[in-house]
């Protein structure tokens, strides 16, 4: 990173009359309303590469109205969008600019990266299409912002036209994902299917491939490539037998998830290959036990519910920080789905094609509905063809109003003073955005680390250097190749999906002392970065007397896991590293790494 950025962040520029009235333009805000649509696009380019995670753009305008500088968030755990553009932009052209963003900034990491960025290289003005979805950081950086001089104007707050309307739309748009979730703490769901002209996704047979064309089917990997998992059930698994992989080029791939109630499944299925991507199985709790053990063997996951339906699944994959769901199921799973209200999109194909047939299924099953009036209406509704099909897409349920409902944590408490931020006594993280986002290891907070003949070596994060390290010290060319592919990955993300591939498919390749020295592997990156970075110091230090624990549900050994058990290693690496701080740790004992 070039830039550094010290917290508080100073004052370095006012706001003159002249600037605003020249970025105010003619008051329509036509100008203003296209710059955040610009942010809105700029945030959705990572989609399908990366995993699902807020989107974030910035577009820097000076005074005259001209582009300077634009960023994008590529990852979870890479540079600020706001960063980004004023790196683009360079120093002396941000003096007097105005910064037009889709989203507030979130910060979880305690330094205002954002907010300090934005306020250090001279920005007098900041454009806010939407304020941040999630209860604990709405509102703050606004706030952050205001306080250090800089004028904030929030659209549909601050500035009002049909232009501000359009952009505050396409601000939505490419947060719907996490607006749902705020709202219904359930995935953003997207129902996707292919039906014939005459309405049905299959033959009376069963057999569907294909309805949609290879154009349309491209776009579905794209789709694909923008969910955290994509849904079937039972049925499909059995008739068609799917791969359900993003296959467009993009580096993301969704989990896999069945759907069976009876678990009765074929034994051979593209889906219990694991190699390139994972598939968890959700079923009814005591559901042939022996084939769940056999799934098992294979590394598929096999959860069990009490009562499996959508809505559980949902809230249950909402627990896991699951932010977007693609379900390609077949009309019986997808009318349960839409009769529990878990579905908050469609995307239909529609072929230019004629099946017929008495029982070939249709999209939707039974819905129990009898009269037209009782039909749901989709909103927003698109349409575009796709070669020779037609898409047509739209919301089963209107994007949620979050400003009367969610109100920020500073507001909530005045209401309710017993309501706090954090569970005190145990602190749960997980996602880089979540609270206490820094503490995971995806966090953007580039290390320096000796390597093995006394130089130091940059890794741009914890995940970085500890994926990387399976391969390093290894006799083999290729094992160091991957060291520095992994090194120069563009994102924490990239890095774990490529320390983990490489670790299933060359279990050879990884150093043979591994399982021994994972542990000190991270606790070295970990010390390091809690070391040179004060306010994460500090953040760490706060959390004197709570528990920490990772909340992540696949990961058992530095993660809690779902109910507690977890290993949590990472957890108790913190609160050592903590404890060690704070002074708690005689010298001699310092070095006492725990042991698995
Ligand atoms: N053209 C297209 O876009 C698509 C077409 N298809 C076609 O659709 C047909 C399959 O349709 P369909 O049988 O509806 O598909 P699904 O397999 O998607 O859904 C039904 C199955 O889901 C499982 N399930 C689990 N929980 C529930 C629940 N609460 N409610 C309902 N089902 C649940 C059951 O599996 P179990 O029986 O194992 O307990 C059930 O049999 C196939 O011919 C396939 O080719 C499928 C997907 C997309
Ligand atoms: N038949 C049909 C679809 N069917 C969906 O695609 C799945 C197969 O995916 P894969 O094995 O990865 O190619 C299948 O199980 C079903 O969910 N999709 C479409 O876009 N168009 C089509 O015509």
């Amino acid at each position: 990173m070039a830039l550094s950025f010290c917290y508080p962040p100073p004052i370095t520029c006012r706001l003159t009359a002249a600037t605003i009235r020249s970025s105010h333009g003619n008051g329509n805000y036509t100008l203003e309303a296209s710059f955040v649509r610009r942010a809105a696009d700029l945030s959705d380019k990572s989609s399908g590469f990366t995993s699902p995670h807020p989107n974030f753009g910035c577009v820097i305008a000076n005074p005259g109205g001209n582009v300077v500088g634009e960023g994008y968030l590529y990852a979870q755990g890479t540079t600020p969008a706001e960063v980004q553009a004023v790196e683009a932009a360079g120093a002396d052209l941000c003096i007097g600019a105005t910064a037009y963003l889709n989203m507030e900034p979130g910060d979880c990491h305690g330094d205002s990266t954002a907010v300090s960025a934005l306020v250090q290289a001279g920005i007098v003005r900041v454009v806010v299409g939407m304020r941040h979805p999630l209860q604990h950081l709405r509102g703050n950086a606004v706030r952050a912002l205001r306080s250090q001089g800089i004028r904030v104007d929030v659209l549909g707050e601050d500035l009002q036209s049909k232009a501000v309307e359009e952009a505050q739309k396409s601000c939505h748009l490419v947060n719907a994902h996490l607006i749902y979730r705020a709202a219904s703490r359930v995935p953003f769901s997207v129902l996707k299917y292919a039906m014939t002209l005459d309405g049905k996704i299959a033959a009376s047979s069963g057999h569907a491939a294909w309805i949609s064309s290879k154009k349309s089917r491209s776009r579905v990997f794209e789709l694909r490539g923008r969910s955290d998992a994509i849904v079937v059930g039972g049925n499909t698994v059995r008739k068609d037998n799917p791969r359900l992989t993003a296959r467009h080029g993009g580096g993301h791939l969704p989990m896999r998830i069945v759907m069976t109630q009876t678990l009765d499944l074929p034994e051979e299925a593209n889906l219990w290959d694991i190699s390139e991507v994972s598939t968890i199985v959700v079923t009814q709790r005591g559901a042939r036990r022996s084939f769940q053990k056999y799934l098992a063997s294979k590394g598929v996951e096999v959860v069990e519910f009490d009562m499996l339906n959508p809505r559980d699944v949902m809230e249950y994959f909402y627990d896991r920080g699951y932010l977007s769901i693609l379900w390609e199921c077949g009309g019986t799973l997808a009318a349960s789905a839409i009769s529990l209200g878990v579905i908050h999109k469609v995307f239909a194909f529609v072929a230019p094609k004629i099946i017929g047939g008495r029982n070939a299924p249709s999209p939707v099953g039974e819905l129990g509905m009898v009269e037209m009036s009782q039909a749901l209406d989709l909103s927003d509704v698109s349409y575009e063809q796709v070669g020779p099909d037609m898409l047509v897409s739209g919301f089963l349920q209107p994007i949620p109003d979050l400003t009367p409902v969610i109100p920020s944590m500073n507001e909530t408490s005045a209401i309710d003073p017993t309501v706090t931020p954090y569970e005190p006594n145990i602190i749960f993280f997980y996602k880089t955005w979540d609270p206490y986002g820094a503490f995971s290891n995806f966090s953007p907070h580039p290390i320096r680390m000796p390597n093995g003949t006394g130089d130091y070596v940059s890794w741009s994060s914890v995940e970085h250097y500890y994926q990387a390290h399976k391969y390093v010290g290894v006799d083999n060319p290729q094992a160091q190749q991957y060291v520095e592919e992994i090194r120069s990955a563009k994102s924490p993300e990239e890095a774990a999906r490529m320390g983990r591939l490489v670790q299933r498919r060359h279990p050879d390749l990884v150093r043979p002392d591994w399982d021994s020295m994972k542990i000190d592997v991270m606790y070295r990156a970990l010390k390091f970065k809690f070391s040179i970075y004060p306010h994460l110091n500090s953040m760490l230090l706060s959390t004197a007397g709570s528990i920490l624990v990772e909340a992540s549900p696949h990961d058992l050994f530095w993660g809690g896991g779902r109910e507690g058990e977890g290993l949590n290693y990472l957890g108790r690496l913190l609160m050592q590293l903590r404890s060690e701080f704070l002074g708690e740790y005689s010298s001699s004992s310092e070095s006492t790494i725990l042991s698995p």
